[in-house]
């Protein structure tokens, strides 16, 4: 036995057996230390987790996953199939609905009947039929009684619903399939009254899409009872998690049992990645990779992140308790830092220092270096809130009108910077990040060197916000990384001949050297938030691929030089 594996099994043996060192006992966070907790016995269900973890119960979340050895950042703690899957609305005409892959060099091919549906080829199509015979039928009928084009398609969640059903048909009540899905926590019994108008709404669309006459008809699928029903509703919004592509981009809704055992940290030590590999074959796509975050001890519980940890608190807390039925009592939410990233300002005296954002409860806040109060409250109070309506009109209409979208954060970013608010603030980090989405997305082979530059400072603004926030290997850093070495690589239309100290972005062979130092720190980004085994995903093997070139096109430039300098005839 080496060193390290005696240590390893010293340090596990020492855990199982209570920890024995006050160090060892603190290195556990006590926000994972559940008041009531036991081990729960499988009943033959979750055949998909590893024996490195085990179900346990407490009473303060519930169902959970506990390690029982140490696991290491970047380790890829299980990868499953979702039960079940659909992509969302505005993405089913732009991948395959059986595999969630981009269309293959030939293009996807539509389904002939309900025309709402698109495979790879004839192998997608053939895996997805047993499900899609009815979802085809239901689609058309609800097509056909749509009242505007628009609305031809019933939402995600309903699509969703109907694909559970089905396959609840198919599979039995009392299958494994049926038995995990049915065990997912449920909040029937405290649901608040404001939720019941989106039950209603929901459960009316259902019977709606399945061409029912009543809910009595659901018998059919296991569902007996009004209760049944919102059991099922209440278990597809508490238990559902966002597909993405292997660019953290939401294509479609999943549920997966196993993964929703995973309860829920502001601080998580682990994310839910679809890094799509080709270690994997497309059968078994789209696939969903529980990654470790930071390195996890034997007895620690594992947690995701249900929302967007950029959030401030309060935001937070909101959405946890309106979708999951929970207050958030985790470390961050318990004791936020006393200058939290996501609500700080610069100093008004531009000492360099930061202090606490204010609030309409607490509008008095100073420095954190040279202790002076910030001047102007109301100005910076009515800029974030302006600043966040702006946000939440942006997001709900950047699909269907981005022009309005751009508009809006072309506008706001400035407001918020000239109030001071720090890259990492809310809602500015929000704004900087849909815009920097927005000029990405407008690139063309025609723009100016000064668009690219300002979308590299857009980037990189972007980048120092979420560095702010997120734990190194954080996928989303990984991504912010790697997009932006990618602007940074490319070729500049008119570079600048020399390079002003100061200037951002540098011009010609430092700005390629930049490029390849922010690729090598993505791709170390990418290996723990996409999995070592997945060599960071499909964007890391990009990335691997992109420092492979940089290296001989720098290369080139060396050489080039060194050509000059030996060309030149040396004085004497
Ligand atoms: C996806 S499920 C997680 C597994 C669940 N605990 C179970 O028993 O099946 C989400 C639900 O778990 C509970 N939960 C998750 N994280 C929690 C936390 N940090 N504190 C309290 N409850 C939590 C909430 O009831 C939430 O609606």
């Amino acid at each position: 036995m080496s060193f390290s594996d005696l240590r390893a099994s010293r340090k596990t043996k020492s855990y199982v057996n209570g920890p024995s060192t006050k160090k060892e006992a603190r290195e556990v966070p006590s926000e994972q230390q559940p008041a009531v907790e036991s081990a729960l016995p499988s009943n033959g269900l979750y055949r998909d987790l590893p024996l490195s973890i085990e179900v346990r119960t407490c009473d303060i979340s519930g169902r959970g996953l506990w390690s029982k050895v140490n696991l290491a950042a970047g380790q890829v703690l299980f990868a499953v199939q979702p039960h079940v899957a659909v992509l969302s609305t505005e993405k089913m005409d732009g991948y395959c609905s059986a595999c969630f892959g981009l269309p293959p060099p030939s293009g996807l091919k539509r389904c002939t009947q309900c025309r709402s549906v698109w495979y790879c080829d004839s192998t997608c199509q053939t895996k997805d039929w047993s499900v899609h015979k009815h979802e085809c039928t239901s689609l058309q009928r609800w097509s056909k009684a749509a009242p505007s084009d628009d609305l031809s398609i019933p939402s995600d969640a309903i699509r969703c619903m109907g694909r559970i059903l089905w396959m609840r048909q198919k599979k039995r009540v009392d299958s494994v399939w049926t038995r995990e899905l049915d065990a997912m926590q449920s909040h029937r019994k405290n649901l608040p009254l404001s939720a019941s108008e989106m039950h209603t709404h929901l459960a009316h669309s259902l019977v709606q899409y399945l061409g029912l006459s009543s809910p009595d008809d659901l018998r059919q699928f296991g569902i007996n009872s009004s209760g049944d029903l919102v059991d099922l509703i209440s278990r597809f919004t508490t238990n559902t998690f966002t597909i993405t592509d292997a660019a953290l981009c939401p294509l479609g809704v999943s549920v997966s049992p196993a993964v929703a055992l995973i309860n829920h940290s502001c601080d998580p030590n682990a994310v839910i990645v679809f890094p799509r590999v080709s270690a994997h074959p497309q059968a078994d796509e789209p696939l969903m990779h529980v990654v470790v975050l930071r390195n996890i001890l034997p007895g620690e519980e594992i947690v995701t992140a249900y929302i967007d940890t950029t959030l401030p608190r309060s935001l937070r807390q909101g959405s946890l308790k309106e979708t999951y039925h929970f207050d958030c009592r985790c470390q961050l939410c318990r004791s936020p830092p006393d200058m939290d990233p996501r609500e700080s300002m610069w100093c008004t005296k531009a000492c360099g220092g930061m202090c606490p954002l204010p609030t309409e409860e607490n509008p008095l806040t100073r420095c954190n270096e040279c202790n002076s109060a910030v001047q102007s409250t109301d100005a910076v109070l009515d800029a974030v809130r302006v600043g966040q309506e702006a946000l939440d009109k942006a997001i709900v209409v950047q699909f269907k009108d981005p022009a309005k979208a751009r508009q809006l954060s072309t506008k706001l970013i400035p407001i918020l910077t000239s109030a001071g608010l720090t890259p990492s603030c809310h809602p500015l980090l929000g704004l900087t990040i849909l815009h920097k989405s927005f000029l990405i997305s407008s690139f063309s082979s025609s723009c100016t060197q000064e668009y690219l530059d300002n979308t590299v400072r857009v980037a990189t603004k972007a980048l120092t916000g979420l560095v702010s926030i997120h734990r190194e290997g954080h996928p989303v850093l990984g991504i912010a990384l790697a997009e932006l070495a990618k602007i940074l690589a490319v070729d500049e239309p008119s570079p600048r001949e020399t390079n002003e100290p100061g200037f951002y972005p540098p011009s010609g062979p430092p700005r390629l050297n930049l490029a390849y130092d922010t690729f090598i720190r993505a791709r170390n980004s990418l290996m723990i938030g996409f999995g070592r085994m997945n060599e960071g995903g499909e964007i890391g093997r990009h990335v691997r691929d992109a420092i492979v070139s940089l290296e001989k096109e720098i290369g080139v430039w060396k050489q080039g030089v060194r050509n000059v300098f030996q060309d030149t005839p040396k004085s004497k």
